[in-house]
């Protein structure tokens, strides 16, 4: 597998071409070894309202084109990421720290995927006719016009790909601004879709801290913010959209609950309680880190998850055999730490991993939580499980539901009218029966509560990059009182 070159011909990408960023220097760290792979600036004030500036005077060509000839596009952009998954993947692993036998897998082909499905929702994108007697109506779905994109870390390109994907199909432009800490996959992406056939200015990217994604949900051009980040990050971008009206999607945190029965298939429910916490080393926003366990299993649950997680190879991302790499910075190492150690001095029993040293947090099971506990309420984003024991069922979707968060839960049964009853009563964005953590492009993915606004993927993410125009059609005279 060929090394990729880490430095970009240069930070942004603005109307389908790189520019230098003329703002602060933006170092990019391999987490494995804390070595510098690219060093890129950030955007300034002014790029930014370049950025948008192109986008919005790009989007009108592109919306006026057969929607079909958008779609084109945007499957020709997918089968260049499959014919360079290797390099891309190897890219991903550099940028996020994680292992490449995951990046091959679940993040540049879950971003093809996105493009081939939304490129193949072209021809369906239609409105309606409403009959009205005499008279009638029909919608037009239009697009929004420049959409900005704000992307977090754990899933750089994929995240990009499920924002651009139903965007550009709606004959929008988009402004994506990755997160600082994973700068090098949108660039990637943006290249692509001009390979593909792009217009230049329909896909730009800026580069930046906070304070850039804030210039760029403060732009007047703006008419739609889609973020992926954290619950602080979004309760701030919400408010700041609300000011000019813009349109938001939301894809929040959360702290999911995965509950498993007595009679479910133990080996199953152990698996998916680690792809539910420690694949990506625990840096998934809907890991089911609430592990419920009903009381006749709990305890060889307990032992068979410790007994498969023993074993799990620790190291080198870039080696194929590595299957759990590094948090992405030390700032989130320290973040998780703190968290381990609260959950030892509220008295949860630490049954394997711990605090780890440097880039590493190894899987981390407590056992014998309450609700009460931090390790049971907050967000960790790290590779932390916390096993919580229940008697019955209206116990245990209580105490699911007592929490602000609501991305996603998982039900382990071999009951499936007990399966379907309890997803039915779970307040989450997505239930999964009998599986955890898989999210095909055919499905919606969302939260509720402080997990979100709108939902990502399917037919239904195209409603949040749309807007519905109505036209009345008056077929015969008008009938005015006076
Ligand atoms: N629901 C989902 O689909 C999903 C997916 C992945 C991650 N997440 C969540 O993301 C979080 C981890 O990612 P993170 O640490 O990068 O999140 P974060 O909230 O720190 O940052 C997210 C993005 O927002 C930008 N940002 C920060 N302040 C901003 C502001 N005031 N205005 C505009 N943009 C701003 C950041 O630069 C970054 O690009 C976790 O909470 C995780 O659950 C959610």
């Amino acid at each position: 597998m060929s090394q990729p070159v880490t430095q970009p011909q240069a930070s942004l990408y603005i109307g389908g071409r790189f520019v230098e960023g003329q703002g602060d220097v933006l170092p990019v760290m391999f987490a494995f070894d804390g070595s510098t792979i690219a060093t890129l600036h950030e955007a300034s004030a002014d790029q930014v309202g370049q950025a948008t500036e192109t986008a919005q005077a790009a989007q009108p060509a592109w919306a006026a084109l057969p929607p079909v000839e958008r779609g084109r596009v945007l499957q020709r952009a997918a089968a260049i990421i499959r014919e360079r998954n290797d390099e891309l993947s190897m890219l991903e692993t550099l940028d996020t720290g994680k292992p490449i036998q995951e990046t091959l897998v679940a993040d540049w082909e879950s971003g093809a995927a996105a493009l081939e499905y939304f490129g193949g929702l072209a021809a369906t994108l239609t409105g309606q006719t409403i009959p009205l007697g005499r008279d009638w109506a029909y919608t037009i779905r239009e697009p929004l016009g420049v959409c900005a994109g704000i992307g977090a870390w754990n899933y750089p390109s994929q995240i990009a790909c499920w924002k651009a994907a139903p965007a550009l199909i709606m004959g929008n432009s988009m402004v994506f601004k990755p997160s600082e800490e994973t700068p090098l996959g949108a660039l990637k992406l943006a290249e692509i879709l001009t390979e593909a056939g792009l217009p230049d200015g329909v896909f730009n990217v800026v580069q930046g801290r906070g304070a850039v994604g804030a210039a760029l949900v403060n732009d007047t051009r703006v008419a739609k913010v889609s973020l992926t980040g954290s619950v602080p990050t979004g309760q701030k971008v919400y408010a700041a959209a609300a000011e000019g009206m813009r349109h938001v999607t939301m894809e929040l945190g959360g702290k999911s609950p995965l509950i498993v029965f007595d009679d479910a298939n133990i080996e199953d429910a152990a698996g998916a309680a680690i792809l539910a916490n420690f694949y990506s080393s625990g840096q998934i926003c809907s890991n089911g880190t609430r592990v419920f366990l009903q009381e006749g299993i709990a305890q060889a649950f307990l032992d068979r998850l410790c007994e498969r997680i023993r074993n799990i190879r620790i190291g080198d991302p870039r080696d194929p055999d590595t299957q759990f790499g590094p948090i992405i910075s030390d700032a989130q190492a320290a973040k998780i730490r703190t968290a381990i150690a609260a959950g030892q001095s509220d008295g949860a029993r630490m049954v394997a991993g711990g605090p780890g040293e440097g880039a590493f947090v190894p899987p981390t099971v407590f056992a014998d939580a309450t609700d009460d506990m931090q390790i049971a309420r907050e967000e960790i984003f790290g590779p932390v499980l916390t096993a919580l024991t229940f008697r019955d069922e209206a116990e245990v979707i209580a105490r699911a539901n007592a929490s602000p968060y609501g991305l996603a839960a998982g039900v382990f049964t071999r009951d499936l009218a007990r399966g379907h009853r309890v997803a039915a009563r779970l307040e989450a964005g997505t239930c999964w029966i009998n599986a955890y953590n898989l999210t095909p492009v055919e499905m919606p993915f969302g939260g509720v509560k402080l997990s979100g606004v709108g939902r990502e993927n399917s037919a239904a993410a195209i409603e949040h990059y749309s807007q519905i125009k109505t036209v009345y059609v008056g077929m015969g005279d008008v009938d005015a009182p006076y």
